[in-house]
């Protein structure tokens, strides 16, 4: 990946389509991704009037941030009107709610097909059901074809706990293993992949330490719901300062004229290889492109 390539999603804010006064803020926020809403913030009542909205919503975008739409399922009754109106917005990325097979994947991609032909807009998918969890090796794996537009993986824990009946409690143990299954199906997709939301948002130090948790879990960033939580994301999930030192260090060693031909050195009593060079400048074009923001 290059360095222009790069999009932080450190911080990945829903605001439901139906709150103005919560949209009246996005333009005033430093998270990396807005993904508005038309799913489960929006009540029935109000499926049509939201969805109406996202002209206007997207007509004043911010530039400085990735925009996003959550659709509803394209199974249900609101998905395909709502298809129909994210598309027109051309936002960065349509983010399909319960993912179940790579099929779901496919339908929607054929229909933006038709509407989008630059493919300027992806689809991220949302991995909240046992039955997508248990099948999303398969639906990554459409992420290694540019075609289906499919470049990143978003856990639903809510609705993971609600369908399973799992606990989120006690720093999610019991998830541990379903978020890794994610983060490696996503990885052999080729897919960015964003943790779940931490529901009490005024809880500022479990979310933060949920933040951490996720990043050391190889994810990119976390789904957001409230301003308060974008801070302590942005800092969790960018390169820290001794990463960069690190970093910076493997960088230099290799490229000393003793180590250009080398494929192994050591460095402060630890071995370092090529890999390692490769890992280094990636967390620095990161850290660059963090910056950037
Ligand atoms: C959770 C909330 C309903 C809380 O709202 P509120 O009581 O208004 O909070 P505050 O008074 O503390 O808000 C302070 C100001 O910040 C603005 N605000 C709040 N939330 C947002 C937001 N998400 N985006 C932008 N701005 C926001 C408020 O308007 C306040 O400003 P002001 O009015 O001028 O004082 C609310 O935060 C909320 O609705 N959050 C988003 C909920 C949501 O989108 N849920 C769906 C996504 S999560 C999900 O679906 C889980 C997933 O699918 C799964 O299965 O896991
Ligand atoms: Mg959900």
């Amino acid at each position: 990946m290059t360095q222009s390539q790069i999009r932080p999603r450190r911080s990945v804010l829903y605001t439901p389509a139906a709150n103005d006064r919560a949209l009246s803020k996005i333009g005033r926020l430093s998270c990396d991704v807005i993904v508005i809403d038309l799913e489960d913030s929006v009540a029935p009542s109000e499926k049509a009037a939201a969805r109406q909205k996202l002209a206007t919503i997207f007509s004043a975008r911010p530039q400085h941030v990735e925009m996003a739409v959550r659709i509803n399922a394209l199974s249900g009754t609101w998905g395909a009107d709502d298809l129909a109106a994210a598309i027109s917005c051309k936002p960065d990325a349509i983010l399909l709610p319960k993912v179940k097979t790579p099929h779901d994947i496919l339908e929607a991609g054929k229909l933006l097909d038709r509407a989008d032909k630059d493919m300027k807009i992806a689809l991220w998918a949302m991995i909240e059901t046992p039955k997508g969890l248990l099948n999303s090796a398969t639906i990554a794996e459409l992420g290694c074809d540019p075609a289906s537009r499919l470049t990143c993986f978003v856990a639903g824990t809510n609705d993971l706990a609600k369908e399973t009946g799992v606990t989120l409690a006690d720093d999610r143990r019991y998830f541990l293993p379903w978020l890794m299954q994610m983060v490696l199906a996503a990885r052999a997709g080729g897919l960015d992949l964003i943790d779940g939301v931490y529901n009490d948002f005024y809880d500022v130090e479990g979310f933060a330490r949920e933040c951490r948790q996720a990043a050391n879990m190889g994810f990119d960033g976390k789904s957001l719901i409230h301003p308060a939580q974008i801070e302590a994301a942005n800092i969790a999930f960018a390169p820290s300062a001794e990463a960069l030192v690190e970093a910076r260090a493997i960088v230099d060693i290799f490229a000393r004229s003793e180590n250009q031909k080398k494929g192994v050195v050591a460095l402060n009593g630890r071995m370092v290889e090529r890999l390692h060079l490769a890992q280094a400048k990636k967390c620095l074009a990161k850290a660059t492109a963090v910056n950037r923001k």
